[in-house]
């Protein structure tokens, strides 16, 4: 059984505040991922963090988005660097709590063709499962052909990572206990895009990536259905439930 879980940036930073951690939510994130593999409720996990106030702040501030590219390598060391801060913060959390945490960073096995396409090698990341270990992933800044660099989502790296590694279970771990409807209940299950347009939009905070409406997106072009849900709902998602809302493309 492989999982494959995003840890939003809405949830493990503060988003509206320039590099700013959110340690409290951090914690009890890792206290759940630990607590889960230590009592065998999960085995293989395969974790990606978003960029919150790291990746979004810089990726922003030099104009770079998943579509519009740039060529300045201060823009590759700015979001980079501020996404590899971020990723020794989660990393080190979980080893805090035994957790066998190992970074995997997409900028250097990662590219998009000059159409925008993503290559994404997993190899390495299906080695480390097998060998025992937990791969950390992150958002984060990628080559891409004719426009220099672009940013490459968390959400992205997960529909390829499912896909690629056949996993039995994706979730996506945000700010907003599941997708909101016009009166901010959670809708229970979503079939298509175009049944939920009306109420998808971009993120509260600075976010390059495109909020709720891309990841709805992204999750109805898996193989299988996904969920997404808050903190609150980590525990029964890790232990084979469904919080939140249920994104399932599959008969489309
Ligand atoms: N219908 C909706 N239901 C729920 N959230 C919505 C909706 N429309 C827009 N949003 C926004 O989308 C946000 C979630 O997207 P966001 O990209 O900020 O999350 P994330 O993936 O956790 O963070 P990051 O992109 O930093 O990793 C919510 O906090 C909310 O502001
Ligand atoms: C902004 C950067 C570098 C990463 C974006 O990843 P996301 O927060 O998952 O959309």
């Amino acid at each position: 059984m492989t999982i494959v879980l995003k840890l939003g940036g809405s949830v493990i930073t503060e988003k509206d505040r320039p590099e700013t951690l959110d340690g409290r939510a951090l914690d009890e994130t890792a206290d759940a991922i630990a607590e889960a593999l230590a009592d065998g409720t999960v085995e293989d996990i395969v974790l990606v963090h978003g960029g919150g106030s790291f990746g979004h702040h810089h990726a922003n501030e030099f104009g770079v988005s998943t579509t519009a590219g740039s060529h300045a390598v201060d823009a590759v060391h700015a979001i980079h660097g501020a996404m590899t801060t971020l990723n020794r913060f989660v990393l080190q959390r979980l080893l805090d709590r035994d957790v066998p945490a190992v970074p995997v960073a997409p900028f250097s096995a990662a590219y998009r063709s000059g159409d925008g396409a993503l290559t994404l090698p997993t190899g390495q990341v299906e080695t480390l499962l097998g060998e025992g270990f937990v791969p950390v992933l992150h958002g984060d800044i990628v080559a891409h052909v004719g426009a220099g660099v672009t940013v490459v989502s968390g959400d992205e790296l997960v529909v390829e990572l499912a896909d690629r590694l056949g996993a039995d279970r994706v979730g996506l771990c945000s700010a907003v206990p599941g997708v909101l409807d016009g009166n901010d209940a959670v809708i229970e299950r979503i079939e298509s895009h175009e049944d939920v347009a009306s109420v998808l939009g971009d993120s509260d905070t600075t976010d390059v990536t495109g909020g709720m409406s891309s990841k709805v997106r992204a999750l109805l072009a898996l193989d299988g259905p996904a969920s997404i849900f808050d903190l609150d709902g980590l525990t029964a998602f890790l232990a084979g439930e469904r919080p939140g809302t249920t994104v399932d493309g599959e008969r489309q």
